[in-house]
């Protein structure tokens, strides 16, 4: 199983947002680093297909995914950055909604809406409203979202931002496990969530990938100690 993303660029008007991104994702963990502006949520909404095309190929197993249409949906699941949802339904409506709308059979989704709500630990709040959610609580449906319908390629903008300490080594060790056999993207200024469970780095810097590599070598590349400084030093190298 692959993903490969050849030659994608991606201008909003003048401004160019991605130049060139080439790599193919495997299985594992993924980690798309980049300061704020890098260009991560543009790749991410390209490989979604909420942005339209402009340059570049896009292929799931050797087919691109413009090709594929509604085929892609349910290969992927997306858990964006921001919180847009229905606030006056519960959380189990909330999700029964969006497996419907992924085309999950009522009994299925029912059984997986179980699951996850128990995975992301809101089986206790499944039937309080989602516009009385913490943040954090928000997050986690929208993970528990992202999860309905297993999908096989899972993108995560900053799935563990607003959650507490305790909250976010849980939902990390849950992640850990979903790359044994997905291929798991995720973006994140947390550099700590991503050296427990990322097995591969991409730094994006103004649109144009700056290093690919995995997270061991990338640290010893930098020859810093930890991810962070790493990070740092390859975005500054003359700091
Ligand atoms: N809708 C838009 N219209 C114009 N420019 C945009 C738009 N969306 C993003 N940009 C610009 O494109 C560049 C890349 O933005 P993008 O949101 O992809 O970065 P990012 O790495 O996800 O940042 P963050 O970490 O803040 O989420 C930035 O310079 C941003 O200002």
């Amino acid at each position: 199983m692959e993903l490969t993303i050849h030659a994608l660029s991606h201008s909003y008007g003048d401004k160019k947002a991605l130049t060139g991104f080439t790599h193919t994702f495997a299985p594992g963990i993924t980690a798309l680093l980049g300061p704020n502006g890098a260009g991560k949520s543009t790749l991410i909404h390209l490989i979604c297909d909420l942005l339209p095309r402009q340059t570049g190929t896009i292929a799931f197993d050797g087919t691109d995914i413009l090709s594929m249409g509604p085929a892609f949906r349910q290969v992927l699941g997306f858990m964006p950055q921001s919180q847009g949802m229905y606030d006056d339904m519960t959380a189990w409506e909330f999700l029964l909604y969006m497996a419907q709308l992924k085309g999950l059979r009522p009994r299925a989704a029912r059984e997986q809406l179980r699951e996850l709500l128990q995975v992301v630990n809101l089986w206790d709040a499944a039937h309080r409203r989602v516009g009385g959610f913490s943040g954090g609580m928000r997050q986690r449906v929208m993970l528990a979202q992202a999860l309905l319908g297993a999908p096989k390629v899972l993108l995560l903008d900053e799935p563990t931002a607003g959650l507490d300490p305790e909250e976010r080594v849980r939902l990390r060790e849950y992640i850990r496990q979903l790359g044994r056999d997905k291929i798991v993207l995720i973006t994140t200024h947390i550099t700590g969530d991503v050296e427990s469970i990322a097995s591969e780095i991409l730094l994006l810097h103004h649109g144009v990938l700056l290093a690919d590599a995995p997270v061991e070598e990338f640290i010893r590349g930098c020859g810093a100690a930890n991810l962070e400084d790493a990070y740092i030093r390859r975005l500054h190298p003359h700091a």
